[in-house]
């Protein structure tokens, strides 16, 4: 394929959902279909509450990578460990707007798991080792199987009944982050506590104070 936008690379904690707390490598990808990323343009987006920056190439280790090839050095030169556990999350804006079987094919030649946060709206390669989907609003779900669910939570368009006959091995509420972040949050466990089917995701690197 041609070259991928990369908005930056680090190594860090992941901070949310089943894999939480394992050592990543985080790819950010620039760009999403579900929000151009301006702010000016965040009140009609169909994603409205993204706590994230993927505009542009201007991180740490952004850039444009010319294959996948390239993309995958950059990224098996941030793991500081061996050659054992090594993990990677494809991340965003949206990851699957770039992902393709040549880079899934470089980072497991580099011995990677590979997990990606998407939002599901996109078809993935086949290969990824760990996908989560984090629905957003009345977007409509083109993957419906995988290994977590991640729901921001809540969102009026996007209740969590809506999703629990899908084909996830788990299922988790996140509490929406902003202004109202403690009431999302004690939302999001008062409706744990009354469907188990569902758990609390925890954005736990934001209290750690890591990336
Ligand atoms: C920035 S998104 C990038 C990946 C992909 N576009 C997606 O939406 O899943 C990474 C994760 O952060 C979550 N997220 C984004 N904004 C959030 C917020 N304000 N509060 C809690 N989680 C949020 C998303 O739902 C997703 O699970
Ligand atoms: N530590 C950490 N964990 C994360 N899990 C998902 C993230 C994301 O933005 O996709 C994220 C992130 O940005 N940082
Ligand atoms: S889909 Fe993901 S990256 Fe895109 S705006 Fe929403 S949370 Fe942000
Ligand atoms: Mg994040």
């Amino acid at each position: 394929m041609g070259s991928y936008a990369v908005k930056e690379i680090f190594l860090t904690l992941q901070g949310e959902g089943i894999q939480a707390g394992r050592p990543a490598v985080f790819c950010r990808f620039a760009g999403c279909n579900l929000w151009s990323g301006r702010e000016q343009d965040r009140h009609e987006a169909v994603c409205r509450f993204c706590d994230t920056d993927f505009v542009g190439t201007d991180g740490t280790k952004g850039g444009r990578y010319r294959d996948a090839q390239s993309l995958a050095e950059a990224i098996v030169s941030e793991w500081t460990a061996g050659e054992a556990h090594r993990l990677c999350v494809l991340t965003g804006g949206e990851p699957l707007l770039q992902v393709d079987d040549e880079l899934v094919r470089a980072l497991h030649g580099f011995g990677f798991r590979i997990a990606i946060e998407t939002n599901g709206t996109l078809p993935a390669p086949a290969g990824i080792d760990w996908i989560c989907v984090s629905p957003k609003s009345n977007a409509r779900l083109t993957i419906t199987r995988g290994h977590e669910l991640k729901l921001v939570y809540p969102q009026t368009l996007a209740p969590p009944e809506r999703f629990e006959s899908m084909g996830f091995d788990n299922f988790l509420l996140q509490p929406m982050d902003g202004p109202d972040v403690v009431d999302h949050t004690r939302q999001a466990v008062a409706y744990c506590l009354n469907n188990p089917k569902w758990r609390l995701s925890i954005q736990t690197h934001k209290h750690l104070g890591i990336r």
